[in-house]
């Protein structure tokens, strides 16, 4: 772990159950591979998650089983360590090369910038070459423009104890929102191509493995299971998933499951199947068990599940890693201080209209008093941000450099359009808030589309409250001990009730409530809206009044169509100029707590 990293909290565990094959898995690392330096859950790093799969391997690898590690995108945006440095990931690439991963694909944060995708192809593909696999991307190559697949569709392989035949494929679920430097193929049209059709009709195969940047649940994985299950009625299928930064474990049926892993390092998956044909038992008499496990990310689990402890868990690999990440932060500066926050800002632990929320602190604080661009005079303006262009908590205490980018790392910037009637940005709120649906439905077939808000929580199946019935009590906010002097606040105590059990994910799934590695008690999640808005100056505006609609720029696509939906006669697209010229919100958030939140001396 980094040496800032609190030690993890002990807490009665479930073990793993292994299998014939087994996986580790992590998704949606987002750049976090210095783990939590404030959350001792989830503190362990990657060097730590190198360790530990190199311990699994022995340990599986001792009774003749296989172990494959998958890494399913988002690896990049999210974090200092990937978006501090100049250009974006340096560190980060050659920090992740370092794992061994069998099977690795593409998220959609690997597509939103033209860079981004650029250096997939020339040092992460070539980095895990052989393992990267992209069923369903192509990029205009940037050497010769011609349009290539940005990794192999698909492979085909042994695995190396018991010669597991395994064909494994890479998809990316139905994304729209990439650069124009790639080419994303909706998921039911790339299983008709006939490579794909070809792949599947292999009858050599004792396990398709479905890696993807799509969720445990679906329409994309029900089209692959679906055309899978119509050539093959029994071989088992593994499919595993992310992009909704949630632990999910989706049954299709008895042969073919899913698993998703989380968020930001937070979760390492682990999943095993049992009763697997081979190339040398190629029929075998009983049904395939399936199973699955959500691992905290921490020494504590680790140390656990290996059977080993902080003398023999370490590999040589693992400690150079770890060393890697620590340098990488210091020439980063990411312990820089902007300021001392005074209290924790929640994205979904409180209602967004909470004096604790980060979205209510936004609205009220930041926005009206760090936005405003001189050229408009005293010209009112409404600001409207997407909530899931904020990432993470800020927790009480020291805010660094690293905190402005895992709260907010996307290059946003502001436009705005101007004289626009108060009542038809509130109608356009609405809109976004209220009717993402029909929005998204207009012209696009796309279901992502809404994704506005914060990742988990449009899938969120009941287990978020609705923000206007629920004001959280005392007994459901999360139970905090204050920092010493300017530290940041560890997240969590034990309770005095039950010494043992601290809040944490208590994930139901497809297969049940006994998923999590570490029994932990529930944490309640809050319903935030897609969008939100401030008002600069921050005096309420008459609704007959014009403004400035100020806008995230990611918004604009949506503000056409919400636009469309208000009856509102803008051009957003050609009418609209930069609103306070180069800079990006992070820039206003971190100008804002240097002026506002002093440290103590
Ligand atoms: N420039 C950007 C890019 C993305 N977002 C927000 O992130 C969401 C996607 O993130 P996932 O981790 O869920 O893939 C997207 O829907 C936006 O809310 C952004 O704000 N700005």
């Amino acid at each position: 772990a980094q040496p800032s990293a609190p030690a993890p909290i002990s807490a009665p565990l479930r073990d793993l159950e292994y299998g014939q094959l087994n996986f580790l898995h992590t998704t949606d690392t987002h750049g976090w591979l210095a783990g939590h330096l404030h959350e001792p859950s989830y503190s362990a790093d990657w060097g730590d998650y190198i360790s530990f799969s190199l311990r699994i391997r022995e340990k599986v690898e001792a009774k003749g089983q296989d172990l494959l590690v998958i890494d399913t995108g988002d690896r990049v945006e999210g974090n200092g360590l990937y978006d501090s440095s100049i250009p974006k990931g340096i560190y980060l690439s050659e920090i992740l090369r370092h794992q061994h991963i069998d099977i690795l694909t593409s998220g959609n944060h690997e597509l939103y910038q033209q860079n981004t995708s650029k250096n997939e192809l020339l040092t992460t593909v070539p980095n895990f070459r052989g393992h990267y696999l992209s069923s369903n991307i192509d990029i205009y190559h940037p050497k010769t423009n011609e349009l290539v697949p940005l990794a192999p569709r698909y492979k085909k392989f042994t695995t190396q104890l018991q010669g597991i035949r395994i064909v494994a494929f890479g998809f990316l679920f139905n994304f729209n929102g990439n650069y124009n430097n790639t080419v994303v193929q909706p998921v039911e049209k790339t299983i008709q191509e006939s490579w794909f059709q070809e792949a599947i009709q292999d009858k050599e195969v004792d396990l398709f493995l479905v890696a993807g940047h799509v969720p445990a649940h679906s329409p994309e994985y029900r089209a692959i299971f679906k055309a899978i299950r119509k050539v093959h009625w029994a071989t088992p299928i593994q499919f595993f998933g992310g992009h909704q930064h949630i632990r999910d474990y989706a049954q299709y049926d008895s042969r073919a499951f899913a698993l998703a892993s989380g968020r930001f390092m937070e979760t390492i998956g682990f999943a095993s199947i049992d009763g697997l044909s081979t190339s040398s038992q190629p029929s075998v008499a009983s049904s395939p068990v399936f199973k699955r496990r959500y691992i905290d990310n921490n020494l504590f689990s680790f140390y656990h599940h290996t059977g080993l402890d902080q003398d023999t868990f370490p590999t040589e690999k693992g400690r150079e890693v770890t060393q890697m990440i620590t340098d990488a932060r210091s020439a980063l500066s990411l312990d820089t201080v902007f300021g001392c926050a005074p209290r924790n800002l929640w994205m979904t632990r409180v209602p967004y209209n909470d004096p604790d929320s980060i979205y209510n602190w936004l609205a009220t604080e930041v926005l009206p008093q760090a936005l405003k661009d001189e050229s408009r005079g005293d010209s009112p303006a409404v600001a409207i941000l997407n909530s899931g262009g904020i990432r993470f908590d800020i927790f009480k205490g020291e805010f660094t450099r690293d905190s402005a980018f895992i709260i907010s790392p996307f290059p946003n910037k502001f436009r705005y359009v101007k004289d626009v009637p108060y009542d038809k940005v509130q109608l356009i709120m609405t809109v976004l808030n209220q009717q993402a649906k029909i929005v998204s439905t207009s012209e696009d077939e796309n279901p992502y589309i809404h994704e506005l808000g914060t990742p988990g929580q449009s899938h969120a199946d009941g287990d978020y409250e609705e923000e206007e019935t629920n004001k959280a009590t005392e007994e459901t906010r999360p139970l905090i001990i204050d920092g010493a002097g300017s530290h940041q606040a560890p997240l969590w105590a034990k309770r005095s009730d039950n010494p043992d059990i601290f809040p944490g994910y208590t994930t139901k799934d497809d297969a049940g409530t006994d998923g999590d590695d570490t029994i932990h008690s529930p944490v309640k999640n809050y319903m935030v809206p897609n969008c939100i808005q401030g008002h600069i100056p921050g005096n309420k505006t008459a609704l007959s009044e014009t403004v400035d609609l100020v806008y995230i720029e990611f918004l604009e696509p949506f503000l056409v169509l919400a636009g469309k939906f208000a009856q509102l006669d803008v051009d957003f697209i050609n009418e609209s100029e930069e609103y306070m010229s180069g800079v990006q919100l992070t820039d206003l958030i971190t100008t804002w707590v240097g002026d506002n939140w002093k440290c103590d001396e």
